[in-house]
């Protein structure tokens, strides 16, 4: 086996030359001697995704090294695994823009962001309720950087985990942060993001492939971000056009406020975020369609959805403590 090894965090990262993911990152971001490696392996000839076995062996590989000077937005970076991954990218030594709605918070990760090596750091806040500010914060890197290497949509406006009370405008105001703001970014930054043959990573759960109780809003727009995206990157790829579309698929993490929300209620253990921020960037780097974190249950959960769903929508009702979710009552005026 015949592998470039690039400089890592604590692994090691190679390029094969037959996985067809890692031309276009090797290309733009390693450069030609990087591309033209080969791992020699005849094996299993590489997807491009997820199941590939070279990919998943190189997986086992951080990338901090292709982060370098790198540019990048990180959405909902005041807190949980955004906070996380600005810690891991200023490490890595990328240019990172993050934003959320509480300055505090903000400023005290951006000064984290410099005592840890980032590039530079800076911070917009703002609530992404609006697609006004979604746009501007796309602006503010262009004014900033004048142009954008991988774009990390993560932020989530605040939803309930509890029976769905019928308030619509809930619905519509999730709909709105969770969702068109990622589209708005999007929409904003492709211009850059092609010039760079950047990244997009949408950070999305295992709520938007498989509906679970007491999250119908929530889980709404987890599946539009499933729909929106997984088009978008088929008209890339038609097109022509080298952006790669990271679709995250989390399972349950110790954020707090996610273990605020549900740890009275669901009986796994959390994953931790620090890894899992540290996948979420790496998923991006090496251009994976999918990350699906931790595999340990996504990936069996994603299974037993396409051939025993009935099974598994037990399961998960069997896995909650329902006596535990105290209903809230319905809003004013919804008839219920
Ligand atoms: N934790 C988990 O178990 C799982 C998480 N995920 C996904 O991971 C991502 C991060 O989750 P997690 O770290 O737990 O979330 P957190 O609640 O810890 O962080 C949410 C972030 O979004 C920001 N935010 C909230 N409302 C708005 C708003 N209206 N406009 C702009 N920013 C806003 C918050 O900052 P501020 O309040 O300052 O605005 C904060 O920075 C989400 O996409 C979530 O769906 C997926 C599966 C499981
Ligand atoms: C209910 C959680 C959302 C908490 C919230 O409102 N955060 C924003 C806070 S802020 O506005 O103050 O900043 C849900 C967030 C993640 C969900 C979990 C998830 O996506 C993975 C599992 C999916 C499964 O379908 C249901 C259980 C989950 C653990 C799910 C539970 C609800 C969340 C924690």
């Amino acid at each position: 086996m015949q592998l470039t090894a690039v400089n890592i965090y604590s692994f090691s990262l190679s390029t094969p030359a037959n996985c067809r993911a890692a031309p276009r990152w090797a290309g733009a971001w390693l450069g030609a001697a990087a591309a033209a490696a080969s791992c020699g392996s005849t094996e299993e000839p590489c997807t491009g995704g997820v199941w590939c076995r070279l990919c998943t062996a190189l997986s086992s590989a951080s990338p901090p090294e292709m982060l370098r000077g790198k540019r990048v937005i990180v959405t909902g970076a005041s807190s949980g695994i955004g906070e996380q991954m600005a810690y891991h990218l200023a490490r890595m030594g990328a240019h990172v823009l993050l934003t959320a709605r509480t300055e505090a918070k903000l400023q005290k990760v951006v000064d984290k962001c410099l005592d840890l090596g980032a590039a530079s750091a800076r911070y917009v806040s703002g609530s992404m309720e609006s697609t006004a500010f979604a746009e501007e914060v796309v602006k503010e890197a262009e004014n900033t950087w004048g142009g954008l290497d991988m774009l990390i949509l993560n932020h989530i406006g605040h939803s309930f985990f509890d029976f769905f009370n019928g308030d619509v405008d809930h619905v519509r105001k999730l709909m709105e942060t969770n969702f068109l703001s990622y589209v708005a970014m999007t929409v904003s930054a492709l211009p850059m993001l092609k010039e760079s043959e950047g990244s997009i990573v949408v950070v999305s759960s295992v709520s938007g492939k498989v509906a679970s109780p007491f999250t119908a809003p929530y889980s709404a727009t987890k599946f539009a971000l499933e729909g929106f995206f997984s088009s978008l990157r088929h008209e890339l790829i038609i097109e022509n056009v080298n952006v790669s579309v990271t679709l995250c698929i989390l399972g349950y993490i110790n954020t707090e406020s996610a273990v605020r929300a549900v740890s009275h209620v669901i009986k796994e253990a959390p994953a931790p975020k620090e890894e899992c921020a540290l996948e979420i960037i790496r998923s991006g780097a090496l251009r994976q369609r999918e990350l699906h974190y931790p595999a340990s249950t996504v990936t069996p959960i994603l299974l037993l959805r396409d051939f025993a769903p009935e099974f598994l929508d037990g399961l998960i009702r069997s896995n909650m403590r329902v006596e535990n979710i105290k209903r809230a009552p319905p809003p004013q005026g919804s008839g219920h």
